[in-house]
């Protein structure tokens, strides 16, 4: 062994073989570091990287060799044959690419010993067909023992050196000891085999090129350069990488930070990148899903080239199965230097509850939670769609609250809503599924009832309703006093046309409000031109007073024992242009529901106190007042102003007001009208005996009259009963010290009768008709001896 290394060592140049072996540690190492790299790169950069390493490789084998050739020394001319040194070139290329490939296939436990086998190989392959290049004048001949032991041991140190780079994770030791092993395995497969040649001397032909030592120098520094390239390259390739992670790592924990989801999608839409909030968003990771996948609803064209600046909203399939609601916004951004979409994922749920809750305000009453008008109007609109397609019926019903008004006012409105809640939960339980209840507005309630057969379903429950209600708040049951109205109007019956079937509901309700407490009406064509004439009177009135168009009459009143006339009561008309004279019957209800009776009663209380104070004679007279005037305040304030600015004396008005202005605010009507009185007017509660005629009203205020209804009057003589009640009043206001005024007298007899019971005054067609002051020229000018010729 000695001799052998002795002969090599006498056969070479050690300058040469020097450069030889750091020709091999730079290539080895040089092998190994892009090895490494190709590792970490992208897989269809890695292809490249892994050429690149063999080529360093397979030249750094073949340069060793070739240096270690031109280092030997036999005294021999040598020549190379072009061919075949080309040919070795190759095979160790080639042979290093197949180790470096079989050496990748890290699942493969015999991966790192094949890869090592084949690297042996191929040095073994490249030294003999680079012998075989090589001619010389004595033919070569080999020890075969040496050769195998060298490339067995040769190809030992090889494996060791991939294995070493394989296992060991300290860089330093990996590259060392890597680069070692490598270059004793080229080294003893390459000298090995040296030792184990022997050349005759002359034995052939004489060589006909020869290699000058030049070559040599040039083709090292050749092989330098194309190694160097290769290293520099993986060199500057690992550093882009790691700072590529370095900026990828600082740009994920900053995304992670964002409160949007954030996903990075290579060309094909792959996720490559996300941030944690998208996994928490889906509910599992989402790298390597297709944004189709995670963003399903969203049109794929969004992810193309063509891409939209607009963000769009959609929602995310979550793991658990629900959907979340986003607004996607896609980019074009650069990935680790590669073009890539960014999408960003906003998470709308709070801002999707937001706008639910904002659409529930809008469509329920805050108090009840039923829907509220807006929605009851899309309920009814679609529930008399789908019913004509079925050539069904739908059903409105209208509820208003009989008494509500007093339970706000006596109660306060805590309890009026306490009552609200609890009737609409009443009324729902009268409801079946497919019926929609909804508050409209104050006690304004409305059902539409889809179901059922028609006007028959809606009858039952507007009967169960009104039962309800009797039994929760009638009576007074739980301290308040409740009933229900109901209109009812039905489709296509009464109108396809919702808001008109609105209207149908609202007038039918009105016509039961009428009929008195807890009752029902169904909608009738006849009750809508009741109020259409209604609307049309309303809406003339409003120019009637500017247009001159009403005016007073004046029907007197006369002392039943002196036949003297003692004042006039004024009465209103008007003379409409088309209808001609309108009872104030007809239009006073109309003007006191629209507000019209404050100016139009100030006007006649104004009118008839000025007509008065310009009489001769200082009669009475009488002003009749709306309940409504009471409500509006100001009353006693009107009509001090209206005394002043006429000139009439206090005492000669005479205001009557009938017992519904007590019903309604009752302390302040009689604060009122104690007011009024303490001024000098007098108080007349007119129509005595038609309404509730409560001995407690005559308690509560001291009226200075009792006028007794004209429907009592004009049948006493034939009605016993009447005759009674007249006689009972009369005799009332004796023992109360009240005067009575008998009104509607149109016969002698009646007059003589109510002498007979000694009625204070008179008031009817016998005495006189109303008519305008023209007529009465001759009571309210001359004396008082004339005005009494009228009745006696
Ligand atoms: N059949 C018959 N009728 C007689 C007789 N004597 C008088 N009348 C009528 O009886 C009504 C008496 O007026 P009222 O009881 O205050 O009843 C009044 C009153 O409640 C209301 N009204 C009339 N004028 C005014 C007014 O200026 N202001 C207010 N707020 N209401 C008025 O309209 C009601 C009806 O008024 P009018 O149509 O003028 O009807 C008047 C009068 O024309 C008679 O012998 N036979």
């Amino acid at each position: 062994m000695t001799a052998l290394v002795r002969n090599l060592a006498s056969h070479h140049d050690a300058t040469l073989v020097t450069i030889a072996i750091l020709v091999c540690l730079f290539g080895g190492y040089t092998l190994f570091a892009i090895a490494d790299h190709s590792s970490r790169v992208p897989a269809n950069r890695r292809v490249l990287w892994l050429g690149m390493g063999a080529v360093a490789g397979g030249v750094t084998i073949w340069a060793t060799h070739f240096i270690a050739m031109l280092a030997y020394r036999n005294g021999m001319p040598v020549a190379y044959s072009a061919k075949l040194t080309a040919v070795s070139v190759v095979v160790a290329i080639a042979g290093t690419m197949l180790s470096v490939l079989i050496g990748r296939t890290m699942v493969i436990a015999w991966a790192k010993p094949a890869a090592g086998l084949a690297l042996g190989a191929t040095i073994s392959t490249m030294h003999f067909i680079g012998m075989s290049a090589m001619s010389t004048a004595s033919p070569m001949q080999y020890d075969h023992r040496i050769v195998a032991w060298s490339i067995v041991l040769g190809t030992l140190l090889t494996t060791l050196a991939i294995a070493a780079f394989g296992f060991l994770r300290r860089p330093v030791a990996r590259y060392l000891s890597a680069t070692l092993l490598f270059t004793a395995g080229v080294g003893t497969i390459h000298f090995g085999s040296m030792a184990a040649m022997q050349m005759h001397d002359h034995a052939g032909p004489a060589v006909s090129q020869s290699v000058p030592s030049l070559l040599a120098i040039a083709i090292t520094f050749g092989v330098i350069v194309v190694i160097g390239i290769a290293l520099g390259g993986a060199r500057i390739a690992a550093h882009d990488m790691r700072r590529d992670a370095d900026e990828s790592e600082r740009m994920r924990s900053l995304a992670n930070l964002s409160l949007e989801g954030l996903i990075v999608l290579d060309e094909a839409g792959i996720v490559i990148d996300a941030n944690k909030r998208i996994d928490r968003f889906l509910g599992r990771p989402v790298i390597g899903l297709h944004i189709q996948e995670i963003l399903p609803n969203v049109h794929p064209a969004m992810f193309t080239d063509d891409l939209r600046s607009e963000p769009v909203e959609s929602e995310l399939p979550r793991a658990d199965g629900s959907r979340l609601p986003v607004e996607v916004l896609v980019h074009r951004t650069t990935h680790l230097r590669r073009a890539a979409l960014v999408v960003v994922v906003r998470d709308l749920s709070e801002r999707v509850e937001a706008q639910r809750r904002v659409l529930h305000v809008a469509r329920h009453d805050p108090l009840t939670g039923l829907p509220n008008r807006l929605l009851f109007m899309e309920r009814l609109e679609s529930a008399v769609a789908r019913t004509a397609r079925t050539h069904g019926k739908t059903a409105l019903l209208y509820i208003d609250l009989d008494g509500f008004k007093s339970v706000n006012d006596v109660f306060g409105h805590t309890k009026g809503d306490q009552v609200l809640i609890g009737t609409a939960s009443l009324i729902e339980t009268t409801l079946r599924s497919g019926d929609t209840l909804a508050r409209l507005g104050g006690d304004e309630f409305a059902i539409v009832q889809s179901d059922g057969d028609q006007p028959e379903a809606a009858e039952r429950l507007a009967r169960r309703i009104i039962t309800e209600i009797e039994r929760g708040y009638g009576n007074g049951r739980g301290d308040v006093s409740l009933g229900a109205s109901i209109g009812i109007a039905i489709a296509p019956d009464d109108s396809s046309e919702p808001a008109v079937l609105v209207r149908h509901a609202d007038i039918a309700l009105y016509k039961a409000k009428e009929a008195g407490r807890g009752t029902y009406r169904f909608f009738e064509s006849a009750m809508d031109e009741a109020l259409q004439e209604r609307h049309s009177i309303e809406a003339d009135m409003r120019n009637a007073l500017a247009a001159g168009e009403i005016f007073l009459v004046y029907q007197p009143q006369m002392n039943a024992d002196t036949g003297e006339i003692t004042g006039f009561e004024a009465l209103v008309r008007w003379n409409h242009p088309e209808r001609g004279i309108i009872p104030p019957d007809a239009f006073i209800p109309v003007a006191e529901q629209s507000g019209f009776i404050v100016p139009l009663g100030a006007w006649i209380l104004r009118e008839a106190c000025r007509e008065a104070a310009s009489w001769a004679r200082p009669l009475n007279i009488a002003v009749n007042l709306s309940p409504v005037q009471f409500q509006q305040g100001a009353l006693r304030k009107r009509v001090e102003t209206t005394l002043i600015d006429t000139g009439l004396a206090p005492e000669r008005l005479e205001l009557e007001i009938t017992e519904t202005a007590l019903l309604r605010d009752r302390d302040a009507t009689i604060a009122t009208l104690n007011e009024l009185k303490s001024m000098g007017i007098r108080i007349a509660m007119d129509d005595f005996g038609t309404g509730y005629s409560s001995l407690s009203n005559l308690q509560s205020f001291p009226f200075d009259k009792i006028k007794v209804d004209r429907s009592f009057v004009s049948t006493i003589e034939e009605d016993e009963k009447a005759a009674s009640i007249v006689k009972a009043v009369i005799s009332l206001g004796h023992s109360l010290s009240l005067p009575i005024v008998a009104e509607g007298v149109e016969s002698a007899e009646q007059l003589a009768m109510l002498r007979v019971e000694r009625c204070t005054e008179i008031q009817g067609y016998l005495i006189g008709r109303p008519l305008p002051i023209s007529a009465f020229r001759h009571l309210i000018d001359s004396d008082a001896s004339e005005a009494g010729s009228v009745a006696a």
